[in-house]
């Protein structure tokens, strides 16, 4: 089978948050169970300035493209390069001066277009190129009108008929949800302005275009999965997906071994495995060294994050004046809304031996983080499935997490009796429960049996991409069957 990937951002490519990881991760290993993948991307102005740092190389495909249906002169140019660490994995990068020119993945002239250009831009490509498609995968709400595409006005296209369309939902929270006027723009046939179609409370709605439309569905873990059909996670979709729930399915992302390794990663300061545990520490001071922190042997709390309502913030807010009362060390890597980085910088001036404050975005300090510290918080409101707990999980650091979508999927509460789990937790959205999860991290720290058992139990949980890519091979499978 081979499979068209479509998405914003590829790591090492472009990179903003978890989608990227996962796209840049899942063909290697989709690779291994033998299928062709080839990635379409936007030519975002990042996709340069990382190429002398991942030692990519750039070529031109084709250029002047039009796109006959849309409502603009804008052409595309298609560039190819080879996505690191794969084997014959293909990156095409759809170029156009106007749409993809901002610094940042997310900005630009109008997001709406953008998208819609982005969209129609593979479809024709898939056109014009030599490969036969079985599959177009899809991400997220900027992909999803592809689904939409290909089943109105493609879909008596000889060969993109033929193909069948996956969508997965990395986050529910982001639908792409625009004024009706862009139908015109997508050159959208009208009748698709409805309840069953992108018609959402009077505007459009991208991603619901795409689980409509799209062969078969599925969301980043199980937990998720069924969450996302509640009124409570739905986001007013649960509706909707519920009319595709035969079709919905929930596979839980891995991590890329060969990139998170403890024991092989040149980014971190020591390397170590679970036999050389002892060397985390070392990485732990110099840490804090490199941060300005007093170089005690205190339990120090991670945390990297965009900083969103998402991630639980607000009930941090409630009990870091707490969390401050013990002896830790805090350090928080991430950028986001206004609210929350004046939140943390407050924390900073307030504690300065305990709180290390990095508002920017440094995949090196990251994984300087992962190794470093011994627990990573992440309580988040909702979670379509978490990879700052996978990676901490990884590099033996204890997730503290709240049990939702997949963080309830990977972190196993802690069990003194047994000695299995490999974190702690809490359920109920309350900083009360956050406040004891995290006091219960702290005691256990100090109890040298149970948090041996604790790091070697998070160092051998299972999180590697090899279950899930065959996963998706079956997956890819049904879409295929539907449309033959
Ligand atoms: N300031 C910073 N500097 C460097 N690195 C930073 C950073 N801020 C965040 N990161 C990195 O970005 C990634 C975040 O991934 P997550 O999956 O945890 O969340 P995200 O909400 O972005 O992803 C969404 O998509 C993914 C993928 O499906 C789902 O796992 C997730 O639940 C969903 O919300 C991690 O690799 C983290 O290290």
């Amino acid at each position: 089978m081979r499979i068209a990937m479509v998405s914003y951002e590829v790591y090492p490519f472009a990179k903003v948050g978890g989608l990227a990881d996962v796209v840049g991760a899942l063909p290697k290993y989709l690779e291994k169970q033998g299928m062709a993948v080839d990635i379409f991307m936007p030519y975002h102005k990042k996709v340069d300035e990382n190429s002398s740092k991942f030692g990519y190389t750039i070529e031109k495909v084709s250029e002047g493209i039009s796109i006959p249906h849309l409502l603009t002169e804008e052409k595309f140019d298609i560039y190819r390069t080879r996505l690191p660490g794969s084997k014959n994995v293909n990156v095409f990068l759809i170029a156009n001066g106007y749409y993809f020119s901002a610094d940042e993945v997310y900005q630009g002239p109008d997001l709406a277009e953008q998208a819609i250009f982005f969209s129609a831009a593979v479809l024709e490509a898939i056109k014009k190129l030599d490969f036969h498609y079985d599959i177009i995968h899809v991400n997220d709400w900027q992909t999803s009108l592809i689904p939409v595409y290909l089943k109105s006005i493609y879909k008596n296209d000889e060969k993109l008929s033929k193909i069948a369309s996956v969508l997965t939902i990395h986050n529910l929270g982001y639908q792409g949800i625009f004024e009706p006027s862009y139908m015109k723009f997508a050159g959208l046939p009208d009748y698709l302005f409805s309840i069953d179609g992108i018609e959402f409370y009077g505007n459009i709605n991208f991603l619901k275009g795409g689980i409509l439309f799209a062969d078969v569905i599925n969301t980043v873990s199980p937990t998720y999965a069924r969450e996302i059909q509640t009124k409570e996670y739905g986001e007013k979709l649960d509706g909707v997906l519920r009319v595709r729930s035969a079709d919905l399915y929930g596979i839980l992302n891995g991590i890329d071994y060969e990139e998170y390794n403890p024991e092989t990663d040149k980014r971190i300061y020591v390397n170590y495995n679970l036999d050389t545990i002892e060397k985390k520490k070392e990485n732990k001071k110099l840490l804090q060294r490199e941060l300005g922190l007093p170089e005690r042997d205190v339990p120090m709390i991670g945390m990297i994050n965009r900083l969103v309502d998402q991630k639980g913030l607000d009930i941090m807010a409630e009990i870091m004046d707490y969390v401050s009362l013990f002896d830790i060390q805090f350090v928080l890597l991430g950028t986001g809304e206004e609210k929350y980085e004046n939140m943390f910088k407050k924390l900073g001036e307030r504690y300065p031996e305990k709180y290390s404050i990095n508002l920017k975005f440094d995949v090196v300090l990251a994984q300087k983080i992962y190794a470093s510290a011994d627990m990573f918080l992440m309580p988040s409101r909702y979670e379509p499935c978490g990879l700052g707990q996978m990676y901490s999980l990884r590099y033996g650091t204890i997730p503290i997490v709240r049990y939702t979508g997949g963080l309830a999927d990977t972190v196993k509460e802690y069990n003194p009796e047994t000695k299995e789990g490999n974190g702690f937790g809490f359920e109920n959205y309350d900083s009360a429960y956050l406040l004891k999860a995290v006091a219960k991290a702290l005691y256990y720290y100090n109890e040298k049996e149970h948090w041996t058992a604790l790091i070697k139990n998070a160092m051998t949980t299972d999180l590697s991409w090899d279950n899930s890519a065959k996963e998706y091979v079956k997956l890819y499978q049904r879409a295929k069957s539907k449309i033959q």
